[in-house]
């Protein structure tokens, strides 16, 4: 696709740093990358001190001033402020300072816009902003207008960027609609995993962690894997065996971030749901991000919010090899840790002996001395679970297996 040369959106962030608060410097620092991962370049940023963000003006007037000053000063174009403003915020900043106003949640929005290439992703990504527009658009027809181009007007939604309201519900409606006949297509290849008894392993991570290297280390997968922010929207599964033989299905889904809009997570639920339905969750880390704790935080609060519960969790704390000495165990409570470098495909080996031992968790294990008029029932072991030893005797086949819960009642000698 060709895309003509635009003019480069220069920007000024502007982060409200509550009471407590000690990270707003690597908040603005992850909103930066937001900004060039949208296509700008961040070229001042603005922190207040407030006991809460102001409700009609995100910052108080003094700083207002001082942005308006700085605008002109660094010849930027806009402001992305650090947290989602309120409709009548976004207005009146822009009557202040008379120039382009976004905030985090447009800027993540756009980048996903111009990310989506499933029609799932598309119709997720346009029912997000429309959302977002729907009550910004209300009151003031000029706002949206006066974003020209660049962020924020970029998407499948491109076109109806003018709509008026009405227009909006109804779209809004029929993408509902879509959505939903998308969702059951989901769900029957779901059911069919599910049937087909091979078990489901969930990526899951902070953006940038790793995850679709991992997927492409493991699996030989060619998913793009970049060095920038939600490289990744649509969830792809492969397959892989295990030492064992035993094959098990991987999935690698959008990353999450914190702060990350409501709008999206209502719309992307069924992308994001697929950890859901995982057998166990593979919590890929970047070990080397002096945030890595925050971000571990992040993606437990999002799992807790997607209602993702008691499910078994490999932590996988990737990038290794950027780290000097012994590999870095952050202190938390898991079930299971693994380090590992997707990169150099160190500790790779290790990664796949937990998933193994995970999944012998949920498995029988069985020492028996099978006829040979039911040895289909080893076929069976052999195929959902994992023969350890199978020896011809006299008396019959003797096995010693594990075996899935669930398969157990179909393996079991008739005496
Ligand atoms: N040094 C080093 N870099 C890594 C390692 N694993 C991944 N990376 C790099 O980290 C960046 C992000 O990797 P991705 O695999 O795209 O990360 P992701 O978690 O899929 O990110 P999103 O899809 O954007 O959420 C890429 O530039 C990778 O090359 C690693 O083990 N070591
Ligand atoms: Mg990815």
């Amino acid at each position: 696709m060709i895309e003509l040369k635009k003019e480069t959106e220069r920007v000024i962030l502007v982060g409200v740093c509550l009471p407590g608060q000690e990270d707003i410097d690597a908040s603005l620092e992850e909103l930066s990358e937001l900004a060039k991962t949208a296509g700008a370049v961040t070229v001042g940023k603005v922190v207040q001190s407030r006991d809460q963000v102001h409700p009609g003006t995100y910052v108080g007037k003094g700083k207002i001033d001082e942005i308006k000053s700085l605008l002109w000063e660094l010849d930027a174009t806009g402001i992305i402020c650090d947290d989602e403003l309120s409709p009548a915020q976004m207005k009146n900043l822009q009557d202040e300072l008379d120039a382009k106003v976004m905030d985090r949640t447009l800027v993540i929005l756009d980048i996903f816009a111009a990310r989506a290439s499933t029609s799932e992703g598309k119709i997720q990504v346009e029912l997000a902003q429309l959302k977002y527009r729907q009550t910004r658009l209300a009151g003031f027809g000029t706002a949206m207008s006066r974003l020209g181009g660049g962020i924020g007007t970029r998407g499948p939604g491109e076109k109806k960027l003018e709509m008026d309201r009405r227009l909006i519900k109804k779209r809004i409606a029929l993408l509902n609609r879509e959505l939903k006949s998308v969702k059951q297509h989901r769900e029957v290849t779901r059911e069919k995993r599910a049937k087909s008894r091979i078990p489901v392993a969930a990526i899951v991570g902070y953006t940038n962690a790793g995850k679709s290297t991992l997927l492409n280390a493991l699996t030989g997968a060619d998913i793009l894997a970049e060095d920038k922010l939600f490289a990744t929207l649509d969830p792809t599964t492969r397959s892989l065996k295990l030492p064992s033989s035993q094959e098990i299905l991987l999935t690698d889904t959008v990353g999450f971030i914190r702060k990350l809009p409501h709008h999206l997570i209502d719309a992307f639920k069924s992308t994001l749901e697929e950890a859901k339905y995982a057998d166990m969750i593979l919590h890929v880390v970047d070990a080397s991000n002096p945030q890595a704790d925050e971000q571990m935080f992040t993606v437990y609060e999002t799992l807790q919010g997607l209602k993702v519960q008691d499910k078994p969790i490999i932590t996988v704390f990737n990038k290794q090899d950027r780290l000097e000495g012994i590999p870095v165990i952050r202190d938390f409570k898991a079930d299971y840790t693994v380090s590992i470098s997707a990169k150099t495909k160190a500790g790779l080996g290790d990664l796949l002996e937990t998933i193994e031992a995970l999944l012998r968790q949920q498995k029988v294990y069985i020492e028996e001395v099978y006829p040979y008029s039911e040895a289909g029932k080893i076929q069976l072991i052999r195929k959902y679970g994992e023969l350890l030893e199978e020896n011809y005797t006299e008396e019959g086949i003797q096995v010693t297996a594990y075996v899935p819960a669930d398969i157990y009642p179909q393996i079991v000698v008739n005496r």
